[in-house]
């Protein structure tokens, strides 16, 4: 089994690092890098896995998983991109980097993955997409793929859908933890407990997002199903027309996916 090195565990790493330790991966393949040491000390504590320093990580692990914010991965590459011994993979968590900014600060030939997962990974549900970057080959998506299968399901993408992807489902979490805060918020307007609303809605979502999956059908068949005529469903519907919800997610991931190519351009 490879080292793998997580190069920046904040939010995301963590939850890759606990992912691959829950799915049998040996603690003493893994290595992790922080900027604080109080983040280094609880994560060795928390996990049993060995901090070590970015130049330690490149050199030990066979595959190097950067897990910075966007705007952080120049001054990492800066560091650490020319000393990044032949042979190692690098995988990209970030959001809108395109693999061409890793490539361009590591020495020629290295294969950089790009991947873009979300925090369901925190379940065992999340969404990963893998794109092939430059020197990538079929044995670099697998082993990217190795890592990200446990923590949910995977899918391979051309990198060029890299900015939708995170659009849709790297941010994707947050629209539905909105619509649930929302609605909440409707149930105690209607005078029900937050208790009580809460756990209508939450399960509610769950079954929902269950039957989604699992029935097969299109979601527009399943919502008729709900719809009675002349019923309650469809006076909320027109509500929801009428306030321009589905335009305003058709706006919503259009302006993630701006962003994602704006962090791309802003990290050139
Ligand atoms: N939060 C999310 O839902 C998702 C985040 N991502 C991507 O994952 C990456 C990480 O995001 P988060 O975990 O949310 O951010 P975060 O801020 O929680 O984690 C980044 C960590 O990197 C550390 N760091 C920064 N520079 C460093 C350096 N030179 N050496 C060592 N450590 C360093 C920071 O101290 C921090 O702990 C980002 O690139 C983001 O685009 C991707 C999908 C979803
Ligand atoms: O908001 C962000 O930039 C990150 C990337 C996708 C989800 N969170």
């Amino acid at each position: 089994m490879h080292t793998v090195a997580i190069l920046g565990t904040g939010k995301m790493g963590e939850l890759v690092l606990a992912g691959l330790l829950r799915s049998g991966w040996p603690a003493d393949r893994l290595l992790i890098t922080a900027r604080r040491p109080e983040r280094g000390a609880e994560l060795a504590a928390k996990y049993g896995v060995t901090v070590v320093t970015n130049a330690e990580a490149v050199e030990r692990a066979e595959i190097l998983a950067i897990g910075v914010k966007p705007q952080d991965a120049g001054t990492l590459l800066d560091e650490v991109g020319p000393k990044v011994p032949a042979g190692k993979l690098v995988v990209s968590l970030c959001a809108g980097l395109p693999t061409g900014f890793f490539a361009a600060r590591l020495p020629e030939g290295t294969p950089v993955v790009r991947v873009m997962t979300n925090t369901p990974a925190l379940v065992d549900q999340a969404m990963t997409a893998i794109s092939a970057g430059p020197h990538a080959n079929g044995e670099h998506l697998a082993i990217a793929e190795e890592m990200f299968k446990p923590l949910g399901v995977t899918l391979r993408v051309p990198e060029s859908q890299q900015d939708a992807v995170t659009a849709l489902s790297g941010s994707g979490p947050a629209y539905f933890y909105l619509l649930v805060e929302a609605m909440i918020d409707a149930g105690i307007l209607l005078g029900l407990p937050r208790q009580v609303a809460h756990e209508l809605i939450v399960q509610t979502a769950i079954g929902s997002a269950v039957m989604l999956r699992d029935s097969g059908e299109h979601p527009v068949k399943l919502r008729e199903a709900v719809t009675s005529p002349a019923g309650t469903t469809i006076s909320a519907i027109r509500e929801l027309e009428k306030h321009g919800v589905r335009a305003a997610l058709l706006a919503a991931l259009e302006a993630a996916r701006d962003r994602a190519r704006e962090i791309a351009t802003q990290s050139v």
